[in-house]
């Protein structure tokens, strides 16, 4: 039986950081590299490589959100099959601050971007190409491109040395139909790429669509245990790892580290499906007034939360 082409990209630390300004203990991420590595998983997103000199707020957050090449060899003193990705945003990276990748632990370095920066992403995926890691561009906020943005950032693509580009589903508003066309599309455009999706789960349909995905030849599926992601959260690890057809991933491993780490530390902090987040998911907008709705007082007022995003003299502080 041929074995099913995905690979799960597991985002727990990165979009997980996300919740808790990436204050994951050592001891929790050498754990859950174990875990995902019995597991099978084929990648582990251990954080951000952008750099703390061009980012406000950088002394309060864990040590993911800027990794370091000899912090990283001290954590995972010795790697197993499981590779390790970290993520850059455009214009927060300092190129000098990126060793070859023969001296790194990281394998993978994955260029976030909106539509309109995909000329400067592939600046820096043509860098890192260089310096021999794999890479991806991830093109987030999809839901709200324009067609001829899109086209446009085909053209660019198609001639780079990109390995793979992401369709990413950042405000959680996608659902199967969105999904095919998408994924269709950019098959048609970008025939010599590989494909990745990262879901997010606003209206319940991260793991369903990243399923539609990988039914429709998406390679790369991100994912995160129990979901931990921004605001609504990510396609579940487990899910994958137990769905997914013709794979060798073992679902124990993750299990143990959803009891051990995730399950109590959703205790303490708070992500996942909610009200506010599905509101923003059907309205196609970010998720950031849900997130201030929810750190505030009135953190269940669903019903004036939905009337202020829908009316449209009234708006929040963006
Ligand atoms: C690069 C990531 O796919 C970005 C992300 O998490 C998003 O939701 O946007």
């Amino acid at each position: 039986m041929k074995l099913n082409q995905s690979k799960i990209v597991d985002c727990t630390i990165r979009d997980g950081g996300l919740v808790n300004n990436w204050n994951f203990s050592i001891e929790f991420v050498q754990k859950l590299y174990a875990g995902l590595n019995a597991a099978g998983v084929d990648y582990m997103e251990i954080g951000y490589k952008n750099s703390p000199k061009l980012l406000k707020g950088a002394e309060s957050a864990g040590p993911w959100r800027f990794l370091d090449d000899d912090f990283l060899r001290k954590v995972i003193p010795e790697k197993g099959h499981t590779k390790l990705s970290a993520l850059v945003d455009i214009g927060r990276v300092d190129a000098n601050d990126i060793l070859p990748r023969s001296e790194s632990m990281i394998d993978l370095i994955r260029v976030a971007c909106y539509i309109k920066e995909v000329d400067k992403g592939l600046q820096l995926v043509q860098l890192f190409h260089d310096l021999g890691y794999e890479t991806t561009i991830n093109i987030m906020a999809l839901s709200n491109v324009m067609e001829h943005e899109l086209l446009e950032a085909f053209e660019m693509i198609k001639d780079s040395v990109v390995d793979v580009v992401y369709i990413v589903d950042s405000y959680g508003s996608l659902d199967y139909k969105d999904m095919e066309h998408l994924i269709n599309k950019f098959k048609k455009h970008l025939p010599n790429k590989r494909l990745g999706v990262h879901t997010h789960n606003n209206m319940q349909l991260a793991f369903s669509n990243t399923l539609v995905a990988a039914a429709n030849g998406v390679e790369l599926l991100d994912a995160s245990v129990y979901g931990m992601g921004r605001a609504a959260g990510n396609c579940p690890t487990e899910l994958l790892v137990t769905h997914l057809k013709n794979t060798n991933y073992e679902l124990r491993p993750v299990l143990q580290v959803l009891e051990e780490l995730l399950v109590p530390l959703r205790e303490k902090e708070e992500w996942g499906y909610n009200i506010p987040y599905m509101i923003t998911g059907t309205l196609d907008e970010h998720p950031r007034s849900a997130m201030a709705l929810r750190a505030s007082e009135n953190k269940d007022k669903v019903v004036d939360f939905y009337d202020k995003l829908t009316t449209p003299e009234v708006s929040f502080e963006k």
